[in-house]
């Protein structure tokens, strides 16, 4: 499935740190989690950069309608949202489904996005079955809040505090978001719009990602010429939240190898 042009979006709830006229980057979250996924990352990068972390629909602050949520309509937010806050030439951070986001946004408003960085993520994340199991275990039993899949082993046995932080986002999700989210995971498939993308890309990986592996994100980012691929040792699905330090390095390096920073 591709993604369907996205024109009426919903403004989404932003927090912004930096200064207004600085290089703009964007942050999109994971399923189940909210912009303060970010938080730490955001402190450890260069401080004249125009941060903008949003919640999706259906998660954190930001309102939550009725699903299903095409993805194009996700997309859309994100585009609706970067036109309001006059954005134009940011460079996209997406984790998981906020990395679907970003391919979505770059295939379809290049005049908002000049590089992305897709991070534990796929053009195609799972199955539409095995989604479909999933969304049934939540409509049936409520989000699920087992997130130990999302970290390392030594992330969880180092750092339970992680641990509690993302159980507590997860839960402070509305069923209707997060199920929402589900559905639009479900139903896309981008493989040949991201494989038609020609922008400054930088993949990241985590060693121990249960759910969106290395391998997966590696074949992702050879869809795209040029992109730049790199591991980080010792994380799980949540990488920046697991090593932030390392994180915003690589960040910062792929910034200044496109002249952002
Ligand atoms: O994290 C996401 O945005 C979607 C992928 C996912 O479902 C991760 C997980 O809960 O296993």
């Amino acid at each position: 499935m591709f993604i369907i042009p996205a024109s009426h979006g919903i403004t989404l709830h932003t927090v912004e740190s930096g200064p207004k006229d600085g290089p703009p980057v964007v942050f999109a979250h994971a399923l189940g989690s909210d912009l303060t996924m970010w938080d730490t990352v955001v402190d450890a990068l260069p401080d004249h950069l125009r941060l903008i972390r949003m919640d999706m629909r259906g998660h954190g602050q930001s309102p939550c309608p009725e699903g299903p949520y095409p993805m194009g309509d996700l997309v859309g937010d994100a585009g609706t949202t970067l036109d309001a806050l006059r954005v134009k030439g940011c460079v996209f951070v997406g984790l998981s489904i906020g990395g679907i986001i970003a391919q979505g946004l770059a295939a379809e408003r290049l005049d908002l996005v000049r590089g992305m960085v897709i991070s534990n993520t796929a053009a195609k994340i799972g199955t539409p079955w095995q989604w479909e199991d999933r969304i049934k275990a939540v409509r049936d039993g409520g989000i699920d809040a087992n997130i130990e899949r999302w970290f390392s082993r030594t992330t969880a046995r180092d750092h339970p505090e992680l641990l509690e932080d993302a159980r507590t986002r997860m839960r402070a999700t509305p069923l209707q978001g997060y199920l929402g989210c589900m559905e639009a995971i479900a139903d896309t498939d981008l493989y040949e719009s991201t494989a038609a993308l020609r922008l400054p890309t930088l993949a990241i990986a985590g060693t121990e990602d249960g759910s969106t592996p290395a391998d997966m994100v590696r074949e992702t980012a050879g869809l795209i010429p040029g992109s730049r691929f790199e591991l980080i040792r010792g994380t799980g699905h949540m990488s920046p939240v697991e090593k932030p330090a390392e994180y915003a390095a690589l960040l910062t390096d792929f910034l200044r190898s496109i002249g952002h920073v």
